[in-house]
């Protein structure tokens, strides 16, 4: 929330593409869990304003400047909330179906169609698959594969409209020391292929 606020206080018209497991768009009321890392997505778009820790949110990023990539693990309450708003979503079964070079692509024809909005990258490792990122806290199997996580920071890269970058959920303390190296590594070459980092 704090990320994402900044980036609409520096750049109003920006975009954000969100890669989870997740849709983390739970409001107070929908959430089964009482988990706050479940509904940040609610407070950034202004859908719920109740809790008083929140009300310092004064910019609310439109529904159709969010697009998720990877979902696969969406209570009822909250498809019916992606549902109602219209907002986009590319669950794994897109992935799957077109895969990720198109699905990336229609991510931003969807959130971004002219290329010419400032992107804010909201990356949260349970988006890859738990034998990729382990060592986070709510891991869900059927991911995202190495390739794949990385692609969609390359390929955002590739679009020069990077404004900000966050890469969520490495949890250091929830795995061996071996599964935490491999979450800690896969999360700082996903950053760098976010700034530009290329194979070739
Ligand atoms: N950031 C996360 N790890 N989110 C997981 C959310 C899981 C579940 N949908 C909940 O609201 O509790």
């Amino acid at each position: 929330m704090g990320t994402i606020s900044g980036t609409l206080a520096h750049y109003p018209d920006a975009c954000v593409v969100w890669v989870d497991a997740h849709a983390d768009i739970n409001t107070p009321q929908t959430t089964d869990s009482g988990n706050i890392h479940g509904m940040p997505v609610s407070f950034l778009l202004g859908l719920d304003k109740s809790l008083s820790e929140y009300q310092w949110i004064n910019r609310y990023l439109p529904a159709n400047r969010l697009v998720y990539i990877g979902l696969r693990d969406v209570d009822s309450g909250e498809k019916k909330i992606l549902r109602e708003n219209g907002i986009k979503a590319f669950s794994m079964h897109e992935v799957d179906k077109f895969g990720i070079g198109k699905v990336v692509e229609m991510a931003l024809d969807h959130v971004n169609p002219k290329r010419d909005l400032p992107i804010h990258l909201s990356f949260d490792v349970d988006g890859l698959d738990p034998s990729v990122a382990p060592s986070t806290g709510t891991p869900v199997r059927g991911g995202l594969t190495f390739r794949e996580g990385h692609y969609i920071c390359e390929a955002i890269n590739e679009t020069g409209l990077l404004v900000a970058l966050d890469i969520m959920e490495v949890n250091p303390s929830l795995a061996d020391a071996a599964a935490v190296a491999q979450t800690v590594a896969v999360g700082n070459s996903l950053a760098r292929a976010a700034l530009g980092e290329s194979l070739l």
